[in-house]
């Protein structure tokens, strides 16, 4: 939590004036009791009327004063807090976005969700509570007991006593929730995880009337959260009985004491009032600690959770000196390349060396699962070699700056992700401010122009989160716009034809070479007729390259593919 808290330096300004308000707050609350002591013992008891009205306007300024101090620690409360929480969000957000894949394998996407909203807003809450409370109280317990002493030292040690009690029964009760709390936060993660599954899989849940048996998987996961959640409010819900049973057997041995002490004439009954006024202010204080002290371990959790994503640090990050490499064409080299997933003993690809010209279409085809994707992610470094090096125009793409190889990469990944907004602001994702024109161009290369058009707002036309508004060809086709409206010269395409029809794959993959004639394509395809016009194609399986060559060459050389392709071309080759 205190890790967390370093990022309240911006608003040290904010917090000394709330801290200077809680002292006026706490003087004017400890100040009311001895003023009505007073009123009680000089004005009543003696019949001063003068007395008690003067003593009473100072009464009532005293506590408009403390009104307008609590009302003014609230308001500073809750913009530091919230500024706070804004800021952590952004410095979460931001930090998340420089993740790479090897990051969200380790977290997992729900959990990160979870940890920037409901985490981030927990933290806020027990922000807000923690300031009025930190100072209020301790000054409240310390002035009042001091007080109370300076009334009556026999009377104050009932004060003294109930504290101990009062605070072991905290330490007990926080100390067994502490635990449940922390399942508690992991028990949500899984809800989330059930509900993002489920709304982004809804196709699958409904067509395969998973329905039934999703609820249950629900419904358990939240059944668990809810039992959690129970266990630690029923746990924290005792304290509040306690203490109000302490604080009574308190305010009875006071009067008690108090009491005989006046019939002995040692004390006045202002005197008594006071005390038990004391008692009653330290016990309020003593509650307020104990909600403290009651949201604390939710909070802290939440915090070490956020903390634990703000201190991962990205494998993968800018080169110490970026290298600019003299000639910028293109060149896409693997030597003797091997990548091993999180902590998997075997490697996924192993012994990857090719070249992939400029001017060029350099294919990779294999059954799934044979590595094709896991190769062409280190590219723009999505992930990075374990042995090996991948070498663009010379230079290893791990001695580059990631901003400037990513820029040069125009890459559609195997799933293609749309985001909210409108068509055209799906293809001008590089760049926001990308004219018509550029937009257009990539779009008629990856044959979306036809459809958008026949859009009622044409590229205006809203694309729903997800892409879900449009089919999937005509999704492919936009990732593909969103590539090619980059500037890039090296285009790497993902299994990115797969939902084509025959004549509108081979018509994208024309109008990509006539586009970018000087620019080195990658294409991994799972069919023949998208690679066999290739100028070099790279067979995998299991990991290895085990052909290259033309489709010709292959067919001749190497079994793998030959079984492939005639399995796929046996209808008389109208693939081309
Ligand atoms: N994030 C991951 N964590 C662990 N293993 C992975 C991960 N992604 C892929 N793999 C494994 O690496 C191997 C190669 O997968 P890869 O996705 O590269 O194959 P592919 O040839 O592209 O398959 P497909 O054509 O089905 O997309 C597979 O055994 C796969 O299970």
């Amino acid at each position: 939590m205190l890790k967390l808290y370093k990022g309240l330096k911006p608003y040290v300004k904010q917090l000394i004036v709330m801290i200077l308000l809680l002292f006026v707050q706490a003087f004017s609350m400890l100040l009311l009791p001895s003023m009505m002591s007073m009123i009680i013992d000089k004005g009543v008891v003696q019949g001063d009327m003068n007395y008690i009205v003067t003593a009473g306007i100072i009464m009532i300024c005293i506590t408009l004063a403390g009104s307008a101090s609590a009302i003014g620690v609230g308001y500073f409360a809750s913009k530091v807090a919230v500024g706070f929480c804004t800021d952590t969000r952004k410095r979460l957000f931001r930090h998340i976005d420089r993740f790479t894949l090897e990051e969200f394998d380790r977290v997992g996407t729900s959990s990160l969700t979870t940890r920037s909203t409901n985490d981030i807003l927990q933290v806020q809450n027990f922000t807000i509570m923690l300031f009025r409370v930190i100072i209020l109280a301790p000054i409240m317990c310390i002035g009042g007991i001091t007080l109370a002493f300076q009334k009556n030292a026999t009377l104050a040690m009932v004060l003294v006593v109930c504290m101990p009690v009062i605070v072991v029964f905290l330490v007990l009760v926080l100390r067994s929730a502490f635990p449940i709390f922390r399942s508690m936060q992991s028990k949500l993660d899984k809800v989330n995880l059930i509900i993002r599954e489920n709304i982004t899989g809804v196709r699958v849940v409904r067509a395969f009337t998973a329905e039934e048996r999703e609820e249950k998987r629900f419904e358990k996961a939240n059944e668990d959260m809810t039992q959690a959640s129970t266990k630690s409010q029923v746990k924290v819900s005792t304290l509040m009985p306690l203490l109000m049973l302490i604080i009574n057997l308190g305010t009875v041995a006071v009067v008690w004491f108090g009491g005989q002490q006046i019939s002995q004439g040692v004390i006045q009954v202002g005197d008594m009032m006071a005390l038990i006024q004391y008692l009653m202010l330290i016990m309020y204080a003593l509650v307020m600690m104990s909600l403290i002290f009651a949201l604390m371990p939710r909070a802290s959790v939440c915090a070490e959770r956020i903390v634990e994503v703000l201190e991962i640090k990205p494998v993968i990050t800018d080169a110490a000196q970026p290298k600019i490499p003299e000639k910028q064409t293109g060149v896409v080299e693997f030597r003797d390349v091997t990548l091993t997933y999180g902590n998997s003993e075997t490697p996924a690809v192993s012994g990857i060396s090719f070249t992939a010209m400029p001017g060029q279409t350099t294919a990779i085809i294999g059954a799934t699962g044979s590595g094709k994707s896991s190769v062409i992610c280190m590219i723009p470094r999505l992930r990075d070699p374990a042995q090996g090096t991948v070498l663009v125009d010379g230079v290893d793409v791990r001695e580059y700056s990631l901003d400037a190889l990513r820029k040069r990469i125009g890459y559609v990944p195997q799933k293609s992700n749309l985001f909210a907004g409108t068509i055209r602001s799906n293809i001008a994702f590089s760049n926001e401010n990308m004219s018509d024109g550029q937009v257009k161009r990539a779009a008629r290369i990856a044959q979306a122009d036809d459809f958008i058009s026949k859009k009622e707002l044409g590229y205006d036309d809203p694309v729903a989160e997800g892409g879900t508004n449009v089919s999937g060809g005509q999704r492919q086709r936009l990732a593909i716009a969103r590539a090619m409206a980059t500037d890039a010269n090296i285009f790497v395409f993902d299994d990115s034809f797969s939902a084509l029809d025959f004549k509108t794959d081979a018509a994208v993959r024309q109008a990509i070479r006539e586009n970018t004639q000087d620019a080195t394509v990658i294409i991994v395809a799972q069919r023949v007729g998208t690679i066999m016009n290739a100028d070099k194609i790279l067979v995998m399986d299991q990991g290895k390259i085990v052909g290259e060559g033309t489709h010709e060459e292959l067919l001749r050389t190497c079994d793998i593919y030959a079984q492939i392709a005639k399995t796929q071309l046996a209808g008389g080759g109208e693939e081309k």
